[in-house]
C-alpha cells in the first residue's frame, strides 16, 4: 500500500482546477467554506461515534471520511499539507521525541 495523502492532496487539488470532469470534490470546493467545514464537522463526529462503538472496520471508513474531508478544507484555504505535517514536525522536535519519531531510511 504506497498511497499517500501527498496523492489524495494532488488529486483533489487536480479537481479543483478541473472544468470537464463530474467531481463531488469540484462540487464540494465551489460551495464555498461553509459547506466543506460543515462536512469535515459531520465527519469528526461520525468517527467519534466508530471510535466510541469500537467498531474498527467503521473506525477506518469514517477515518477516511475525515482525512478527505479535511484535505478538501486545506485546499479550500490554500494551506498545504506538507505545512500542516512541518508544524508537527516542530512540536515532534519540541517534545524531544524527534529520534523516536524519526523513520529508518
Ligand atoms: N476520498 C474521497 C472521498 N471520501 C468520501 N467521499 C465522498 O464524500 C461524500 C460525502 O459522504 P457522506 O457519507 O457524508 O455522504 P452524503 O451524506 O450522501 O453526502 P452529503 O449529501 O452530505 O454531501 C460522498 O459522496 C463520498 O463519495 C469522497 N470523495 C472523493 N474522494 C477522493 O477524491 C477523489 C476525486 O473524487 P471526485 O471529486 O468525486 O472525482 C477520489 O478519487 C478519491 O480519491
Amino acid at each position: 500500500m504506497s498511497f499517500t495523502l501527498d496523492d489524495l492532496a494532488a488529486i483533489v487539488s487536480a479537481r479543483a482546477g478541473s472544468t470537464t470532469e463530474a467531481s463531488y470534490t469540484k462540487s464540494l470546493l465551489d460551495a464555498g467554506p461553509a459547506r466543506a467545514a460543515k462536512k469535515l464537522g459531520e465527519e469528526a463526529v461520525e468517527l467519534v461515534i466508530a471510535a466510541m462503538e469500537g467498531e474498527p472496520r467503521a473506525i477506518v471508513a469514517e477515518s477516511a471520511d475525515l482525512l478527505y474531508h479535511l484535505v478538501v478544507v486545506l485546499q479550500q484555504h490554500g494551506v498545504a499539507l506538507a505545512d500542516v505535517l512541518a508544524e508537527l514536525e516542530r512540536r515532534t522536535a519540541r517534545s524531544g521525541h524527534e529520534e523516536k519519531a524519526s523513520r529508518p531510511a
